[in-house]
């Protein structure tokens, strides 16, 4: 298990580095630049001002006084050209910046948090659809303004559906990565969450939107001037257009200069857009799972070394159609009960779909939304679990209670190096410097086994193998000294040498640091191996708990029989592990 040698690091290339080395996308920012240049440098390339008009320059030829001649009524076309540019730029800017301004926070919180908010700001945005877009901007432009700005900035409020709908999207596949899901585990709050793994994602679709609406509203805009739309003082390619229509026949070059200004700038600024997209490259999304808080009872005073004790807990969900009642719920968890002590492992085993998951996930908080939570009481070190705020739960998870999850690569963010992974939670909670949280995940790093720490720590997810991923996430479990760890299958997703090598490695920390763990499994070999107690789930219920001795050599409930019959019967042999096995008797 190590970084395969010939997997070199590579540098996190600034946006702008990676944008600059697609020839495509350097000739789309120079084009740009020069319009830019051109239009603000517009004083100092032409004498004229741009609705200056002189009767005898009408419809005049190209000539040094007017490079690109007169228009048909006498003013300098070179002048507005450059000046109509600034007028475009502006244009297709401000509505650009409007849509993102209305429909980018509102496409940020409705995708994080749902809910309320996310069925209010889906109806504001469907009225803001239903409105006939040219028709406002017509009636702004005749009732209110005749600035070309302000329609343009009503352009943006219109187009903010767009931006609102793309953001939504983004923000709802990546909030469901199971990432999100570990950082949240890890104890990071909302606001980092988002900074860290929501908005870098957002940023490449973002850019690709701002680039086609800047186009779009500069086109929208020519429209709305070539209509003759706009103040006669402020110069436009559109309103040059419509120039050029009027005298098409005496002289069709006045359609050419506005057209081709028009044409090379939304074609930069589009092809820019994709580059920059490409330079960033695509996410994907992964499988989905959520969590909601649910409220519930306040805790009993709790025994010293009792860490969690877990009573009566329920889970439901509505079943697809029905009426939303708990009695029509589909119940997944059905009154379980159990407890853990400091220092102690229990085993939580069962067939698949027994619930052992949804048990674990409700300790930590992490159901969906429309799971239906309940219990008598639900208490961590005395502290209840269930109707707290996310805020306590946040804090509570990493620092109280840590979580190896059963696949490794996709609870790690391929966005970021696996250092940086590390060290947020420890500076959250820990309260640490980045040099100490640095220096404390490569101890951490060398303590799980990890043969080169320093460049696991600067490498990316996908240039670690699925056991040293699990290794990572075992270290950044414990790196915040929990008191309690949850391992859902931890093992389920490796190959079996590494199996063994990440079992003795928890078992060995949690001897260490003293810590309570569910271990969630269906392998009793993995139970034999770590666990002190066993609880055993069947359809929702706990049928039998007892300690890990007693379940191997009487146990009590004919499904623990069964299980342990089934696992008993030509079962593969473990490998050995380096520490020895608890005793077990058949
Ligand atoms: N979001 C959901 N909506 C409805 N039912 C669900 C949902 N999530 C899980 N379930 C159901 O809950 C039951 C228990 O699932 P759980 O994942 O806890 O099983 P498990 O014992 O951990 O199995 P495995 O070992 O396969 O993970 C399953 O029948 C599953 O289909």
């Amino acid at each position: 298990m190590t970084v395969p040698e010939t997997a070199a690091i590579p540098k996190r290339d600034r946006l702008l580095r990676r944008t600059l080395r697609d020839p495509v996308a350097v000739g789309c920012l120079v084009v740009l630049a020069l319009v830019i240049l051109a239009s603000l440098a517009a004083p100092l390339l032409t004498d004229y001002a741009p609705d200056h008009s002189v009767l005898s320059d009408t419809l005049a030829p190209m000539s040094g006084a007017h490079p690109l001649g007169g228009d048909g009524v006498g003013r300098d076309v070179l002048s507005r050209l450059l000046y109509g540019g600034r007028t475009s730029l502006l244009g297709g800017t401000l509505a650009a910046l409007v849509a993102f301004l209305v429909g980018g926070p509102l496409g940020l919180v409705s995708g994080f948090y749902r809910g309320w908010f996310d069925a209010a700001a889906g109806w504001i945005i469907n009225v803001i659809m239903a409105v006939p877009a040219i028709i406002v901007m017509l009636v702004v432009m005749a009732a209110l303004s005749q600035d070309l700005n302000v329609a343009m900035i009503v352009l943006g409020v219109i187009m903010a559906p767009m931006v609102f709908r793309l953001i939504r999207a983004s923000v709802v596949s990546v909030r469901e990565e199971l990432y999100v899901d570990a950082a949240r585990v890890s104890g990071l709050g909302d606001p980092r969450i988002m900074r860290r793994h929501i908005l870098p994602v957002v940023v490449a679709p973002s850019v690709i939107q701002a680039t086609q609406l800047f186009a779009v509203a500069i086109g929208i805009q020519a429209g709305l001037s070539f209509l003759g739309l706009g103040k006669a003082s402020q110069a436009s390619w559109g309103a040059m257009l419509n120039d050029g229509f009027t005298n098409v026949y005496t002289k069709p070059t006045l359609l050419v200069w506005p057209g081709l200004a028009m044409a090379v700038t939304i074609l930069a600024a589009s092809l820019l857009g994709n580059a920059v997209r490409d330079a960033l490259g695509t996410t994907e999304t992964r499988v989905v799972r959520r969590r909601r808080p649910a409220p519930r009872k306040p805790a009993a005073g709790a025994p010293s070394d009792r860490l969690l004790t877990v009573e009566g807990l329920r889970v439901g969900y509505p079943k697809p159609g029905g009426s939303g009642g708990s009695d029509g719920d589909k119940v997944v968890v059905d009154g379980v009960g159990l407890t853990v002590e400091r220092g102690e492992v229990l085993g939580l085993v069962g067939e698949s779909g027994s619930g052992k998951s949804q048990t674990a996930f409700a300790v930590l908080g992490l159901l969906p939304n429309e799971a239906e939570v309940t219990a008598d009481q639900m208490s961590f070190a005395g502290k209840e679990l269930l109707g707290v705020s996310q805020t306590a739960l946040n804090a509570l998870r990493g620092r109280g209670i840590g979580y190896v999850p059963q696949e490794p690569m996709s609870n790690l963010d391929p966005c970021f190096r696996i250092g940086s992974q590390l060290v947020e939670p420890m500076r959250q909670h820990l309260g640490i410097s980045r040099g100490e949280a640095r220096t404390k995940a490569l101890e951490l790093l060398e303590r799980v086994g990890i043969p080169d720490p320093e460049r696991v720590f600067k490498s990316y997810p996908h240039q670690v193998s699925g056991g040293m991923a699990q290794r990572v996430l075992i270290a950044g479990a414990v790196s915040c000294d929990p008191q309690l760890l949850i391992a859902d299958e931890p093992t389920t997703a490796l190959d079996v040498t590494v199996q063994a090598e990440v079992l003795d490695l928890m078992r060995s920390l949690q001897q260490e640091r003293e810590m309570g763990m569910i271990l969630v499994t269906h392998d009793f070999g993995v139970v034999a191996d770590i666990c002190d107690r066993v609880a055993v789930m069947q359809t929702g219920r706990i049928v039998e708990t007892a300690a890990v001795e007693k379940i191997f050599a009487s146990p009590e409930h004919a499904y623990t029989r069964m299980l342990l019959d089934s696992t008993l019967e030509g079962g593969p042999a473990r490998a050995a592990l380096s520490a020895p096995l608890k005793e077990v008797t058949s």
